[in-house]
């Protein structure tokens, strides 16, 4: 039913191809960033998330590949990335002056640390609440975008927005983007025009105590990417639409 809604929407309203991942899980990422680079050359990342997933795998408290995706795609870590023999086809392909972090809330201390060293561009929910989600994605764009325009890998973490919204994922966080600023992210970034392939990961029907809660996460995740596509609250009509005649 969902994927039916996505579907429909993205033909009758004919955007341009965007590739989409879904995943359970952010370790998809790894995969997605490494391939769209590989097809279309130097990207720009906007990672939307309550966690950095930047652990090293010599950093990571949990050793869970999820929270370390980010820190095999990124350049500037390869040196303390150890040789691992599954990963090798992984080439670091992501700059981290073309990465942006927005939802953070929930950053383990090494992560931090990395963060930091690196200078990666944040917004972390304490910059939504105090510039506004408007802000955040006008100095987003800015950013990304004052040289050159890349294309866009938008990395979508549902676990981004509040959980009273989506609780159906493996690691909720409290205090997160409301719907609307969930969605007004996805209408920005398809402004842009440059939104090239999205990831929505972490959503994970088993983790919903309720078939409400489930089907709130599920029907958010597909709002969010019709967003990606093109679906504005205002309202949309194809392009080649005429009124009929009597
Ligand atoms: N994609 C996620 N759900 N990541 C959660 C990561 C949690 C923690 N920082 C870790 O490294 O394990």
């Amino acid at each position: 039913k969902y994927l039916n809604e996505l579907i429909l929407f993205s033909f009758h309203n004919k955007p341009r191809s965007i590739e989409i991942f879904v995943s359970l899980c952010f370790s998809l990422a790894i995969g997605s960033i490494h391939g769209h680079s590989a097809a279309v050359g130097e990207l720009s990342v906007i990672w939307v998330d309550a966690h950095a997933d930047i652990n090293t795998p010599l950093t990571s408290p949990t050793g869970n590949i999820h929270g370390q995706s980010m820190s095999y795609v990124l350049r500037e870590l390869q040196s303390k990335i150890p040789v691992l023999p599954n990963f090798s086809w992984i080439r670091p392909c992501v700059s981290a002056k073309d990465l942006v972090y927005i939802g953070l809330r929930d950053v383990d201390p090494e992560e931090h640390y990395i963060l930091k060293l690196l200078g990666v561009k944040v917004f972390s929910m304490s910059e939504v609440d105090q510039l506004g989600i408007a802000r955040v994605m006008e100095e987003t764009c800015d950013y990304l975008f004052s040289k050159v325009k890349k294309p866009i890998h938008l990395s979508y973490d549902i676990d981004a927005i509040d959980p009273s919204v989506t609780p159906a994922t493996g690691t909720p966080v409290v205090g997160g983007l409301t719907y609307r600023e969930g969605v007004y992210i996805t209408e920005q970034v398809c402004q842009t025009g440059l939104l090239s392939a999205v990831d929505m990961v972490e959503v994970n029907p088993l983790r919903g105590q309720t078939e409400e809660e489930v089907q709130s996460t599920v029907s958010t995740a597909v709002d969010l990417l019709c967003g990606c596509f093109g679906r504005l609250r205002e309202g949309n009509h194809p392009s080649d639409y005429r009124l009929p005649e009597p």
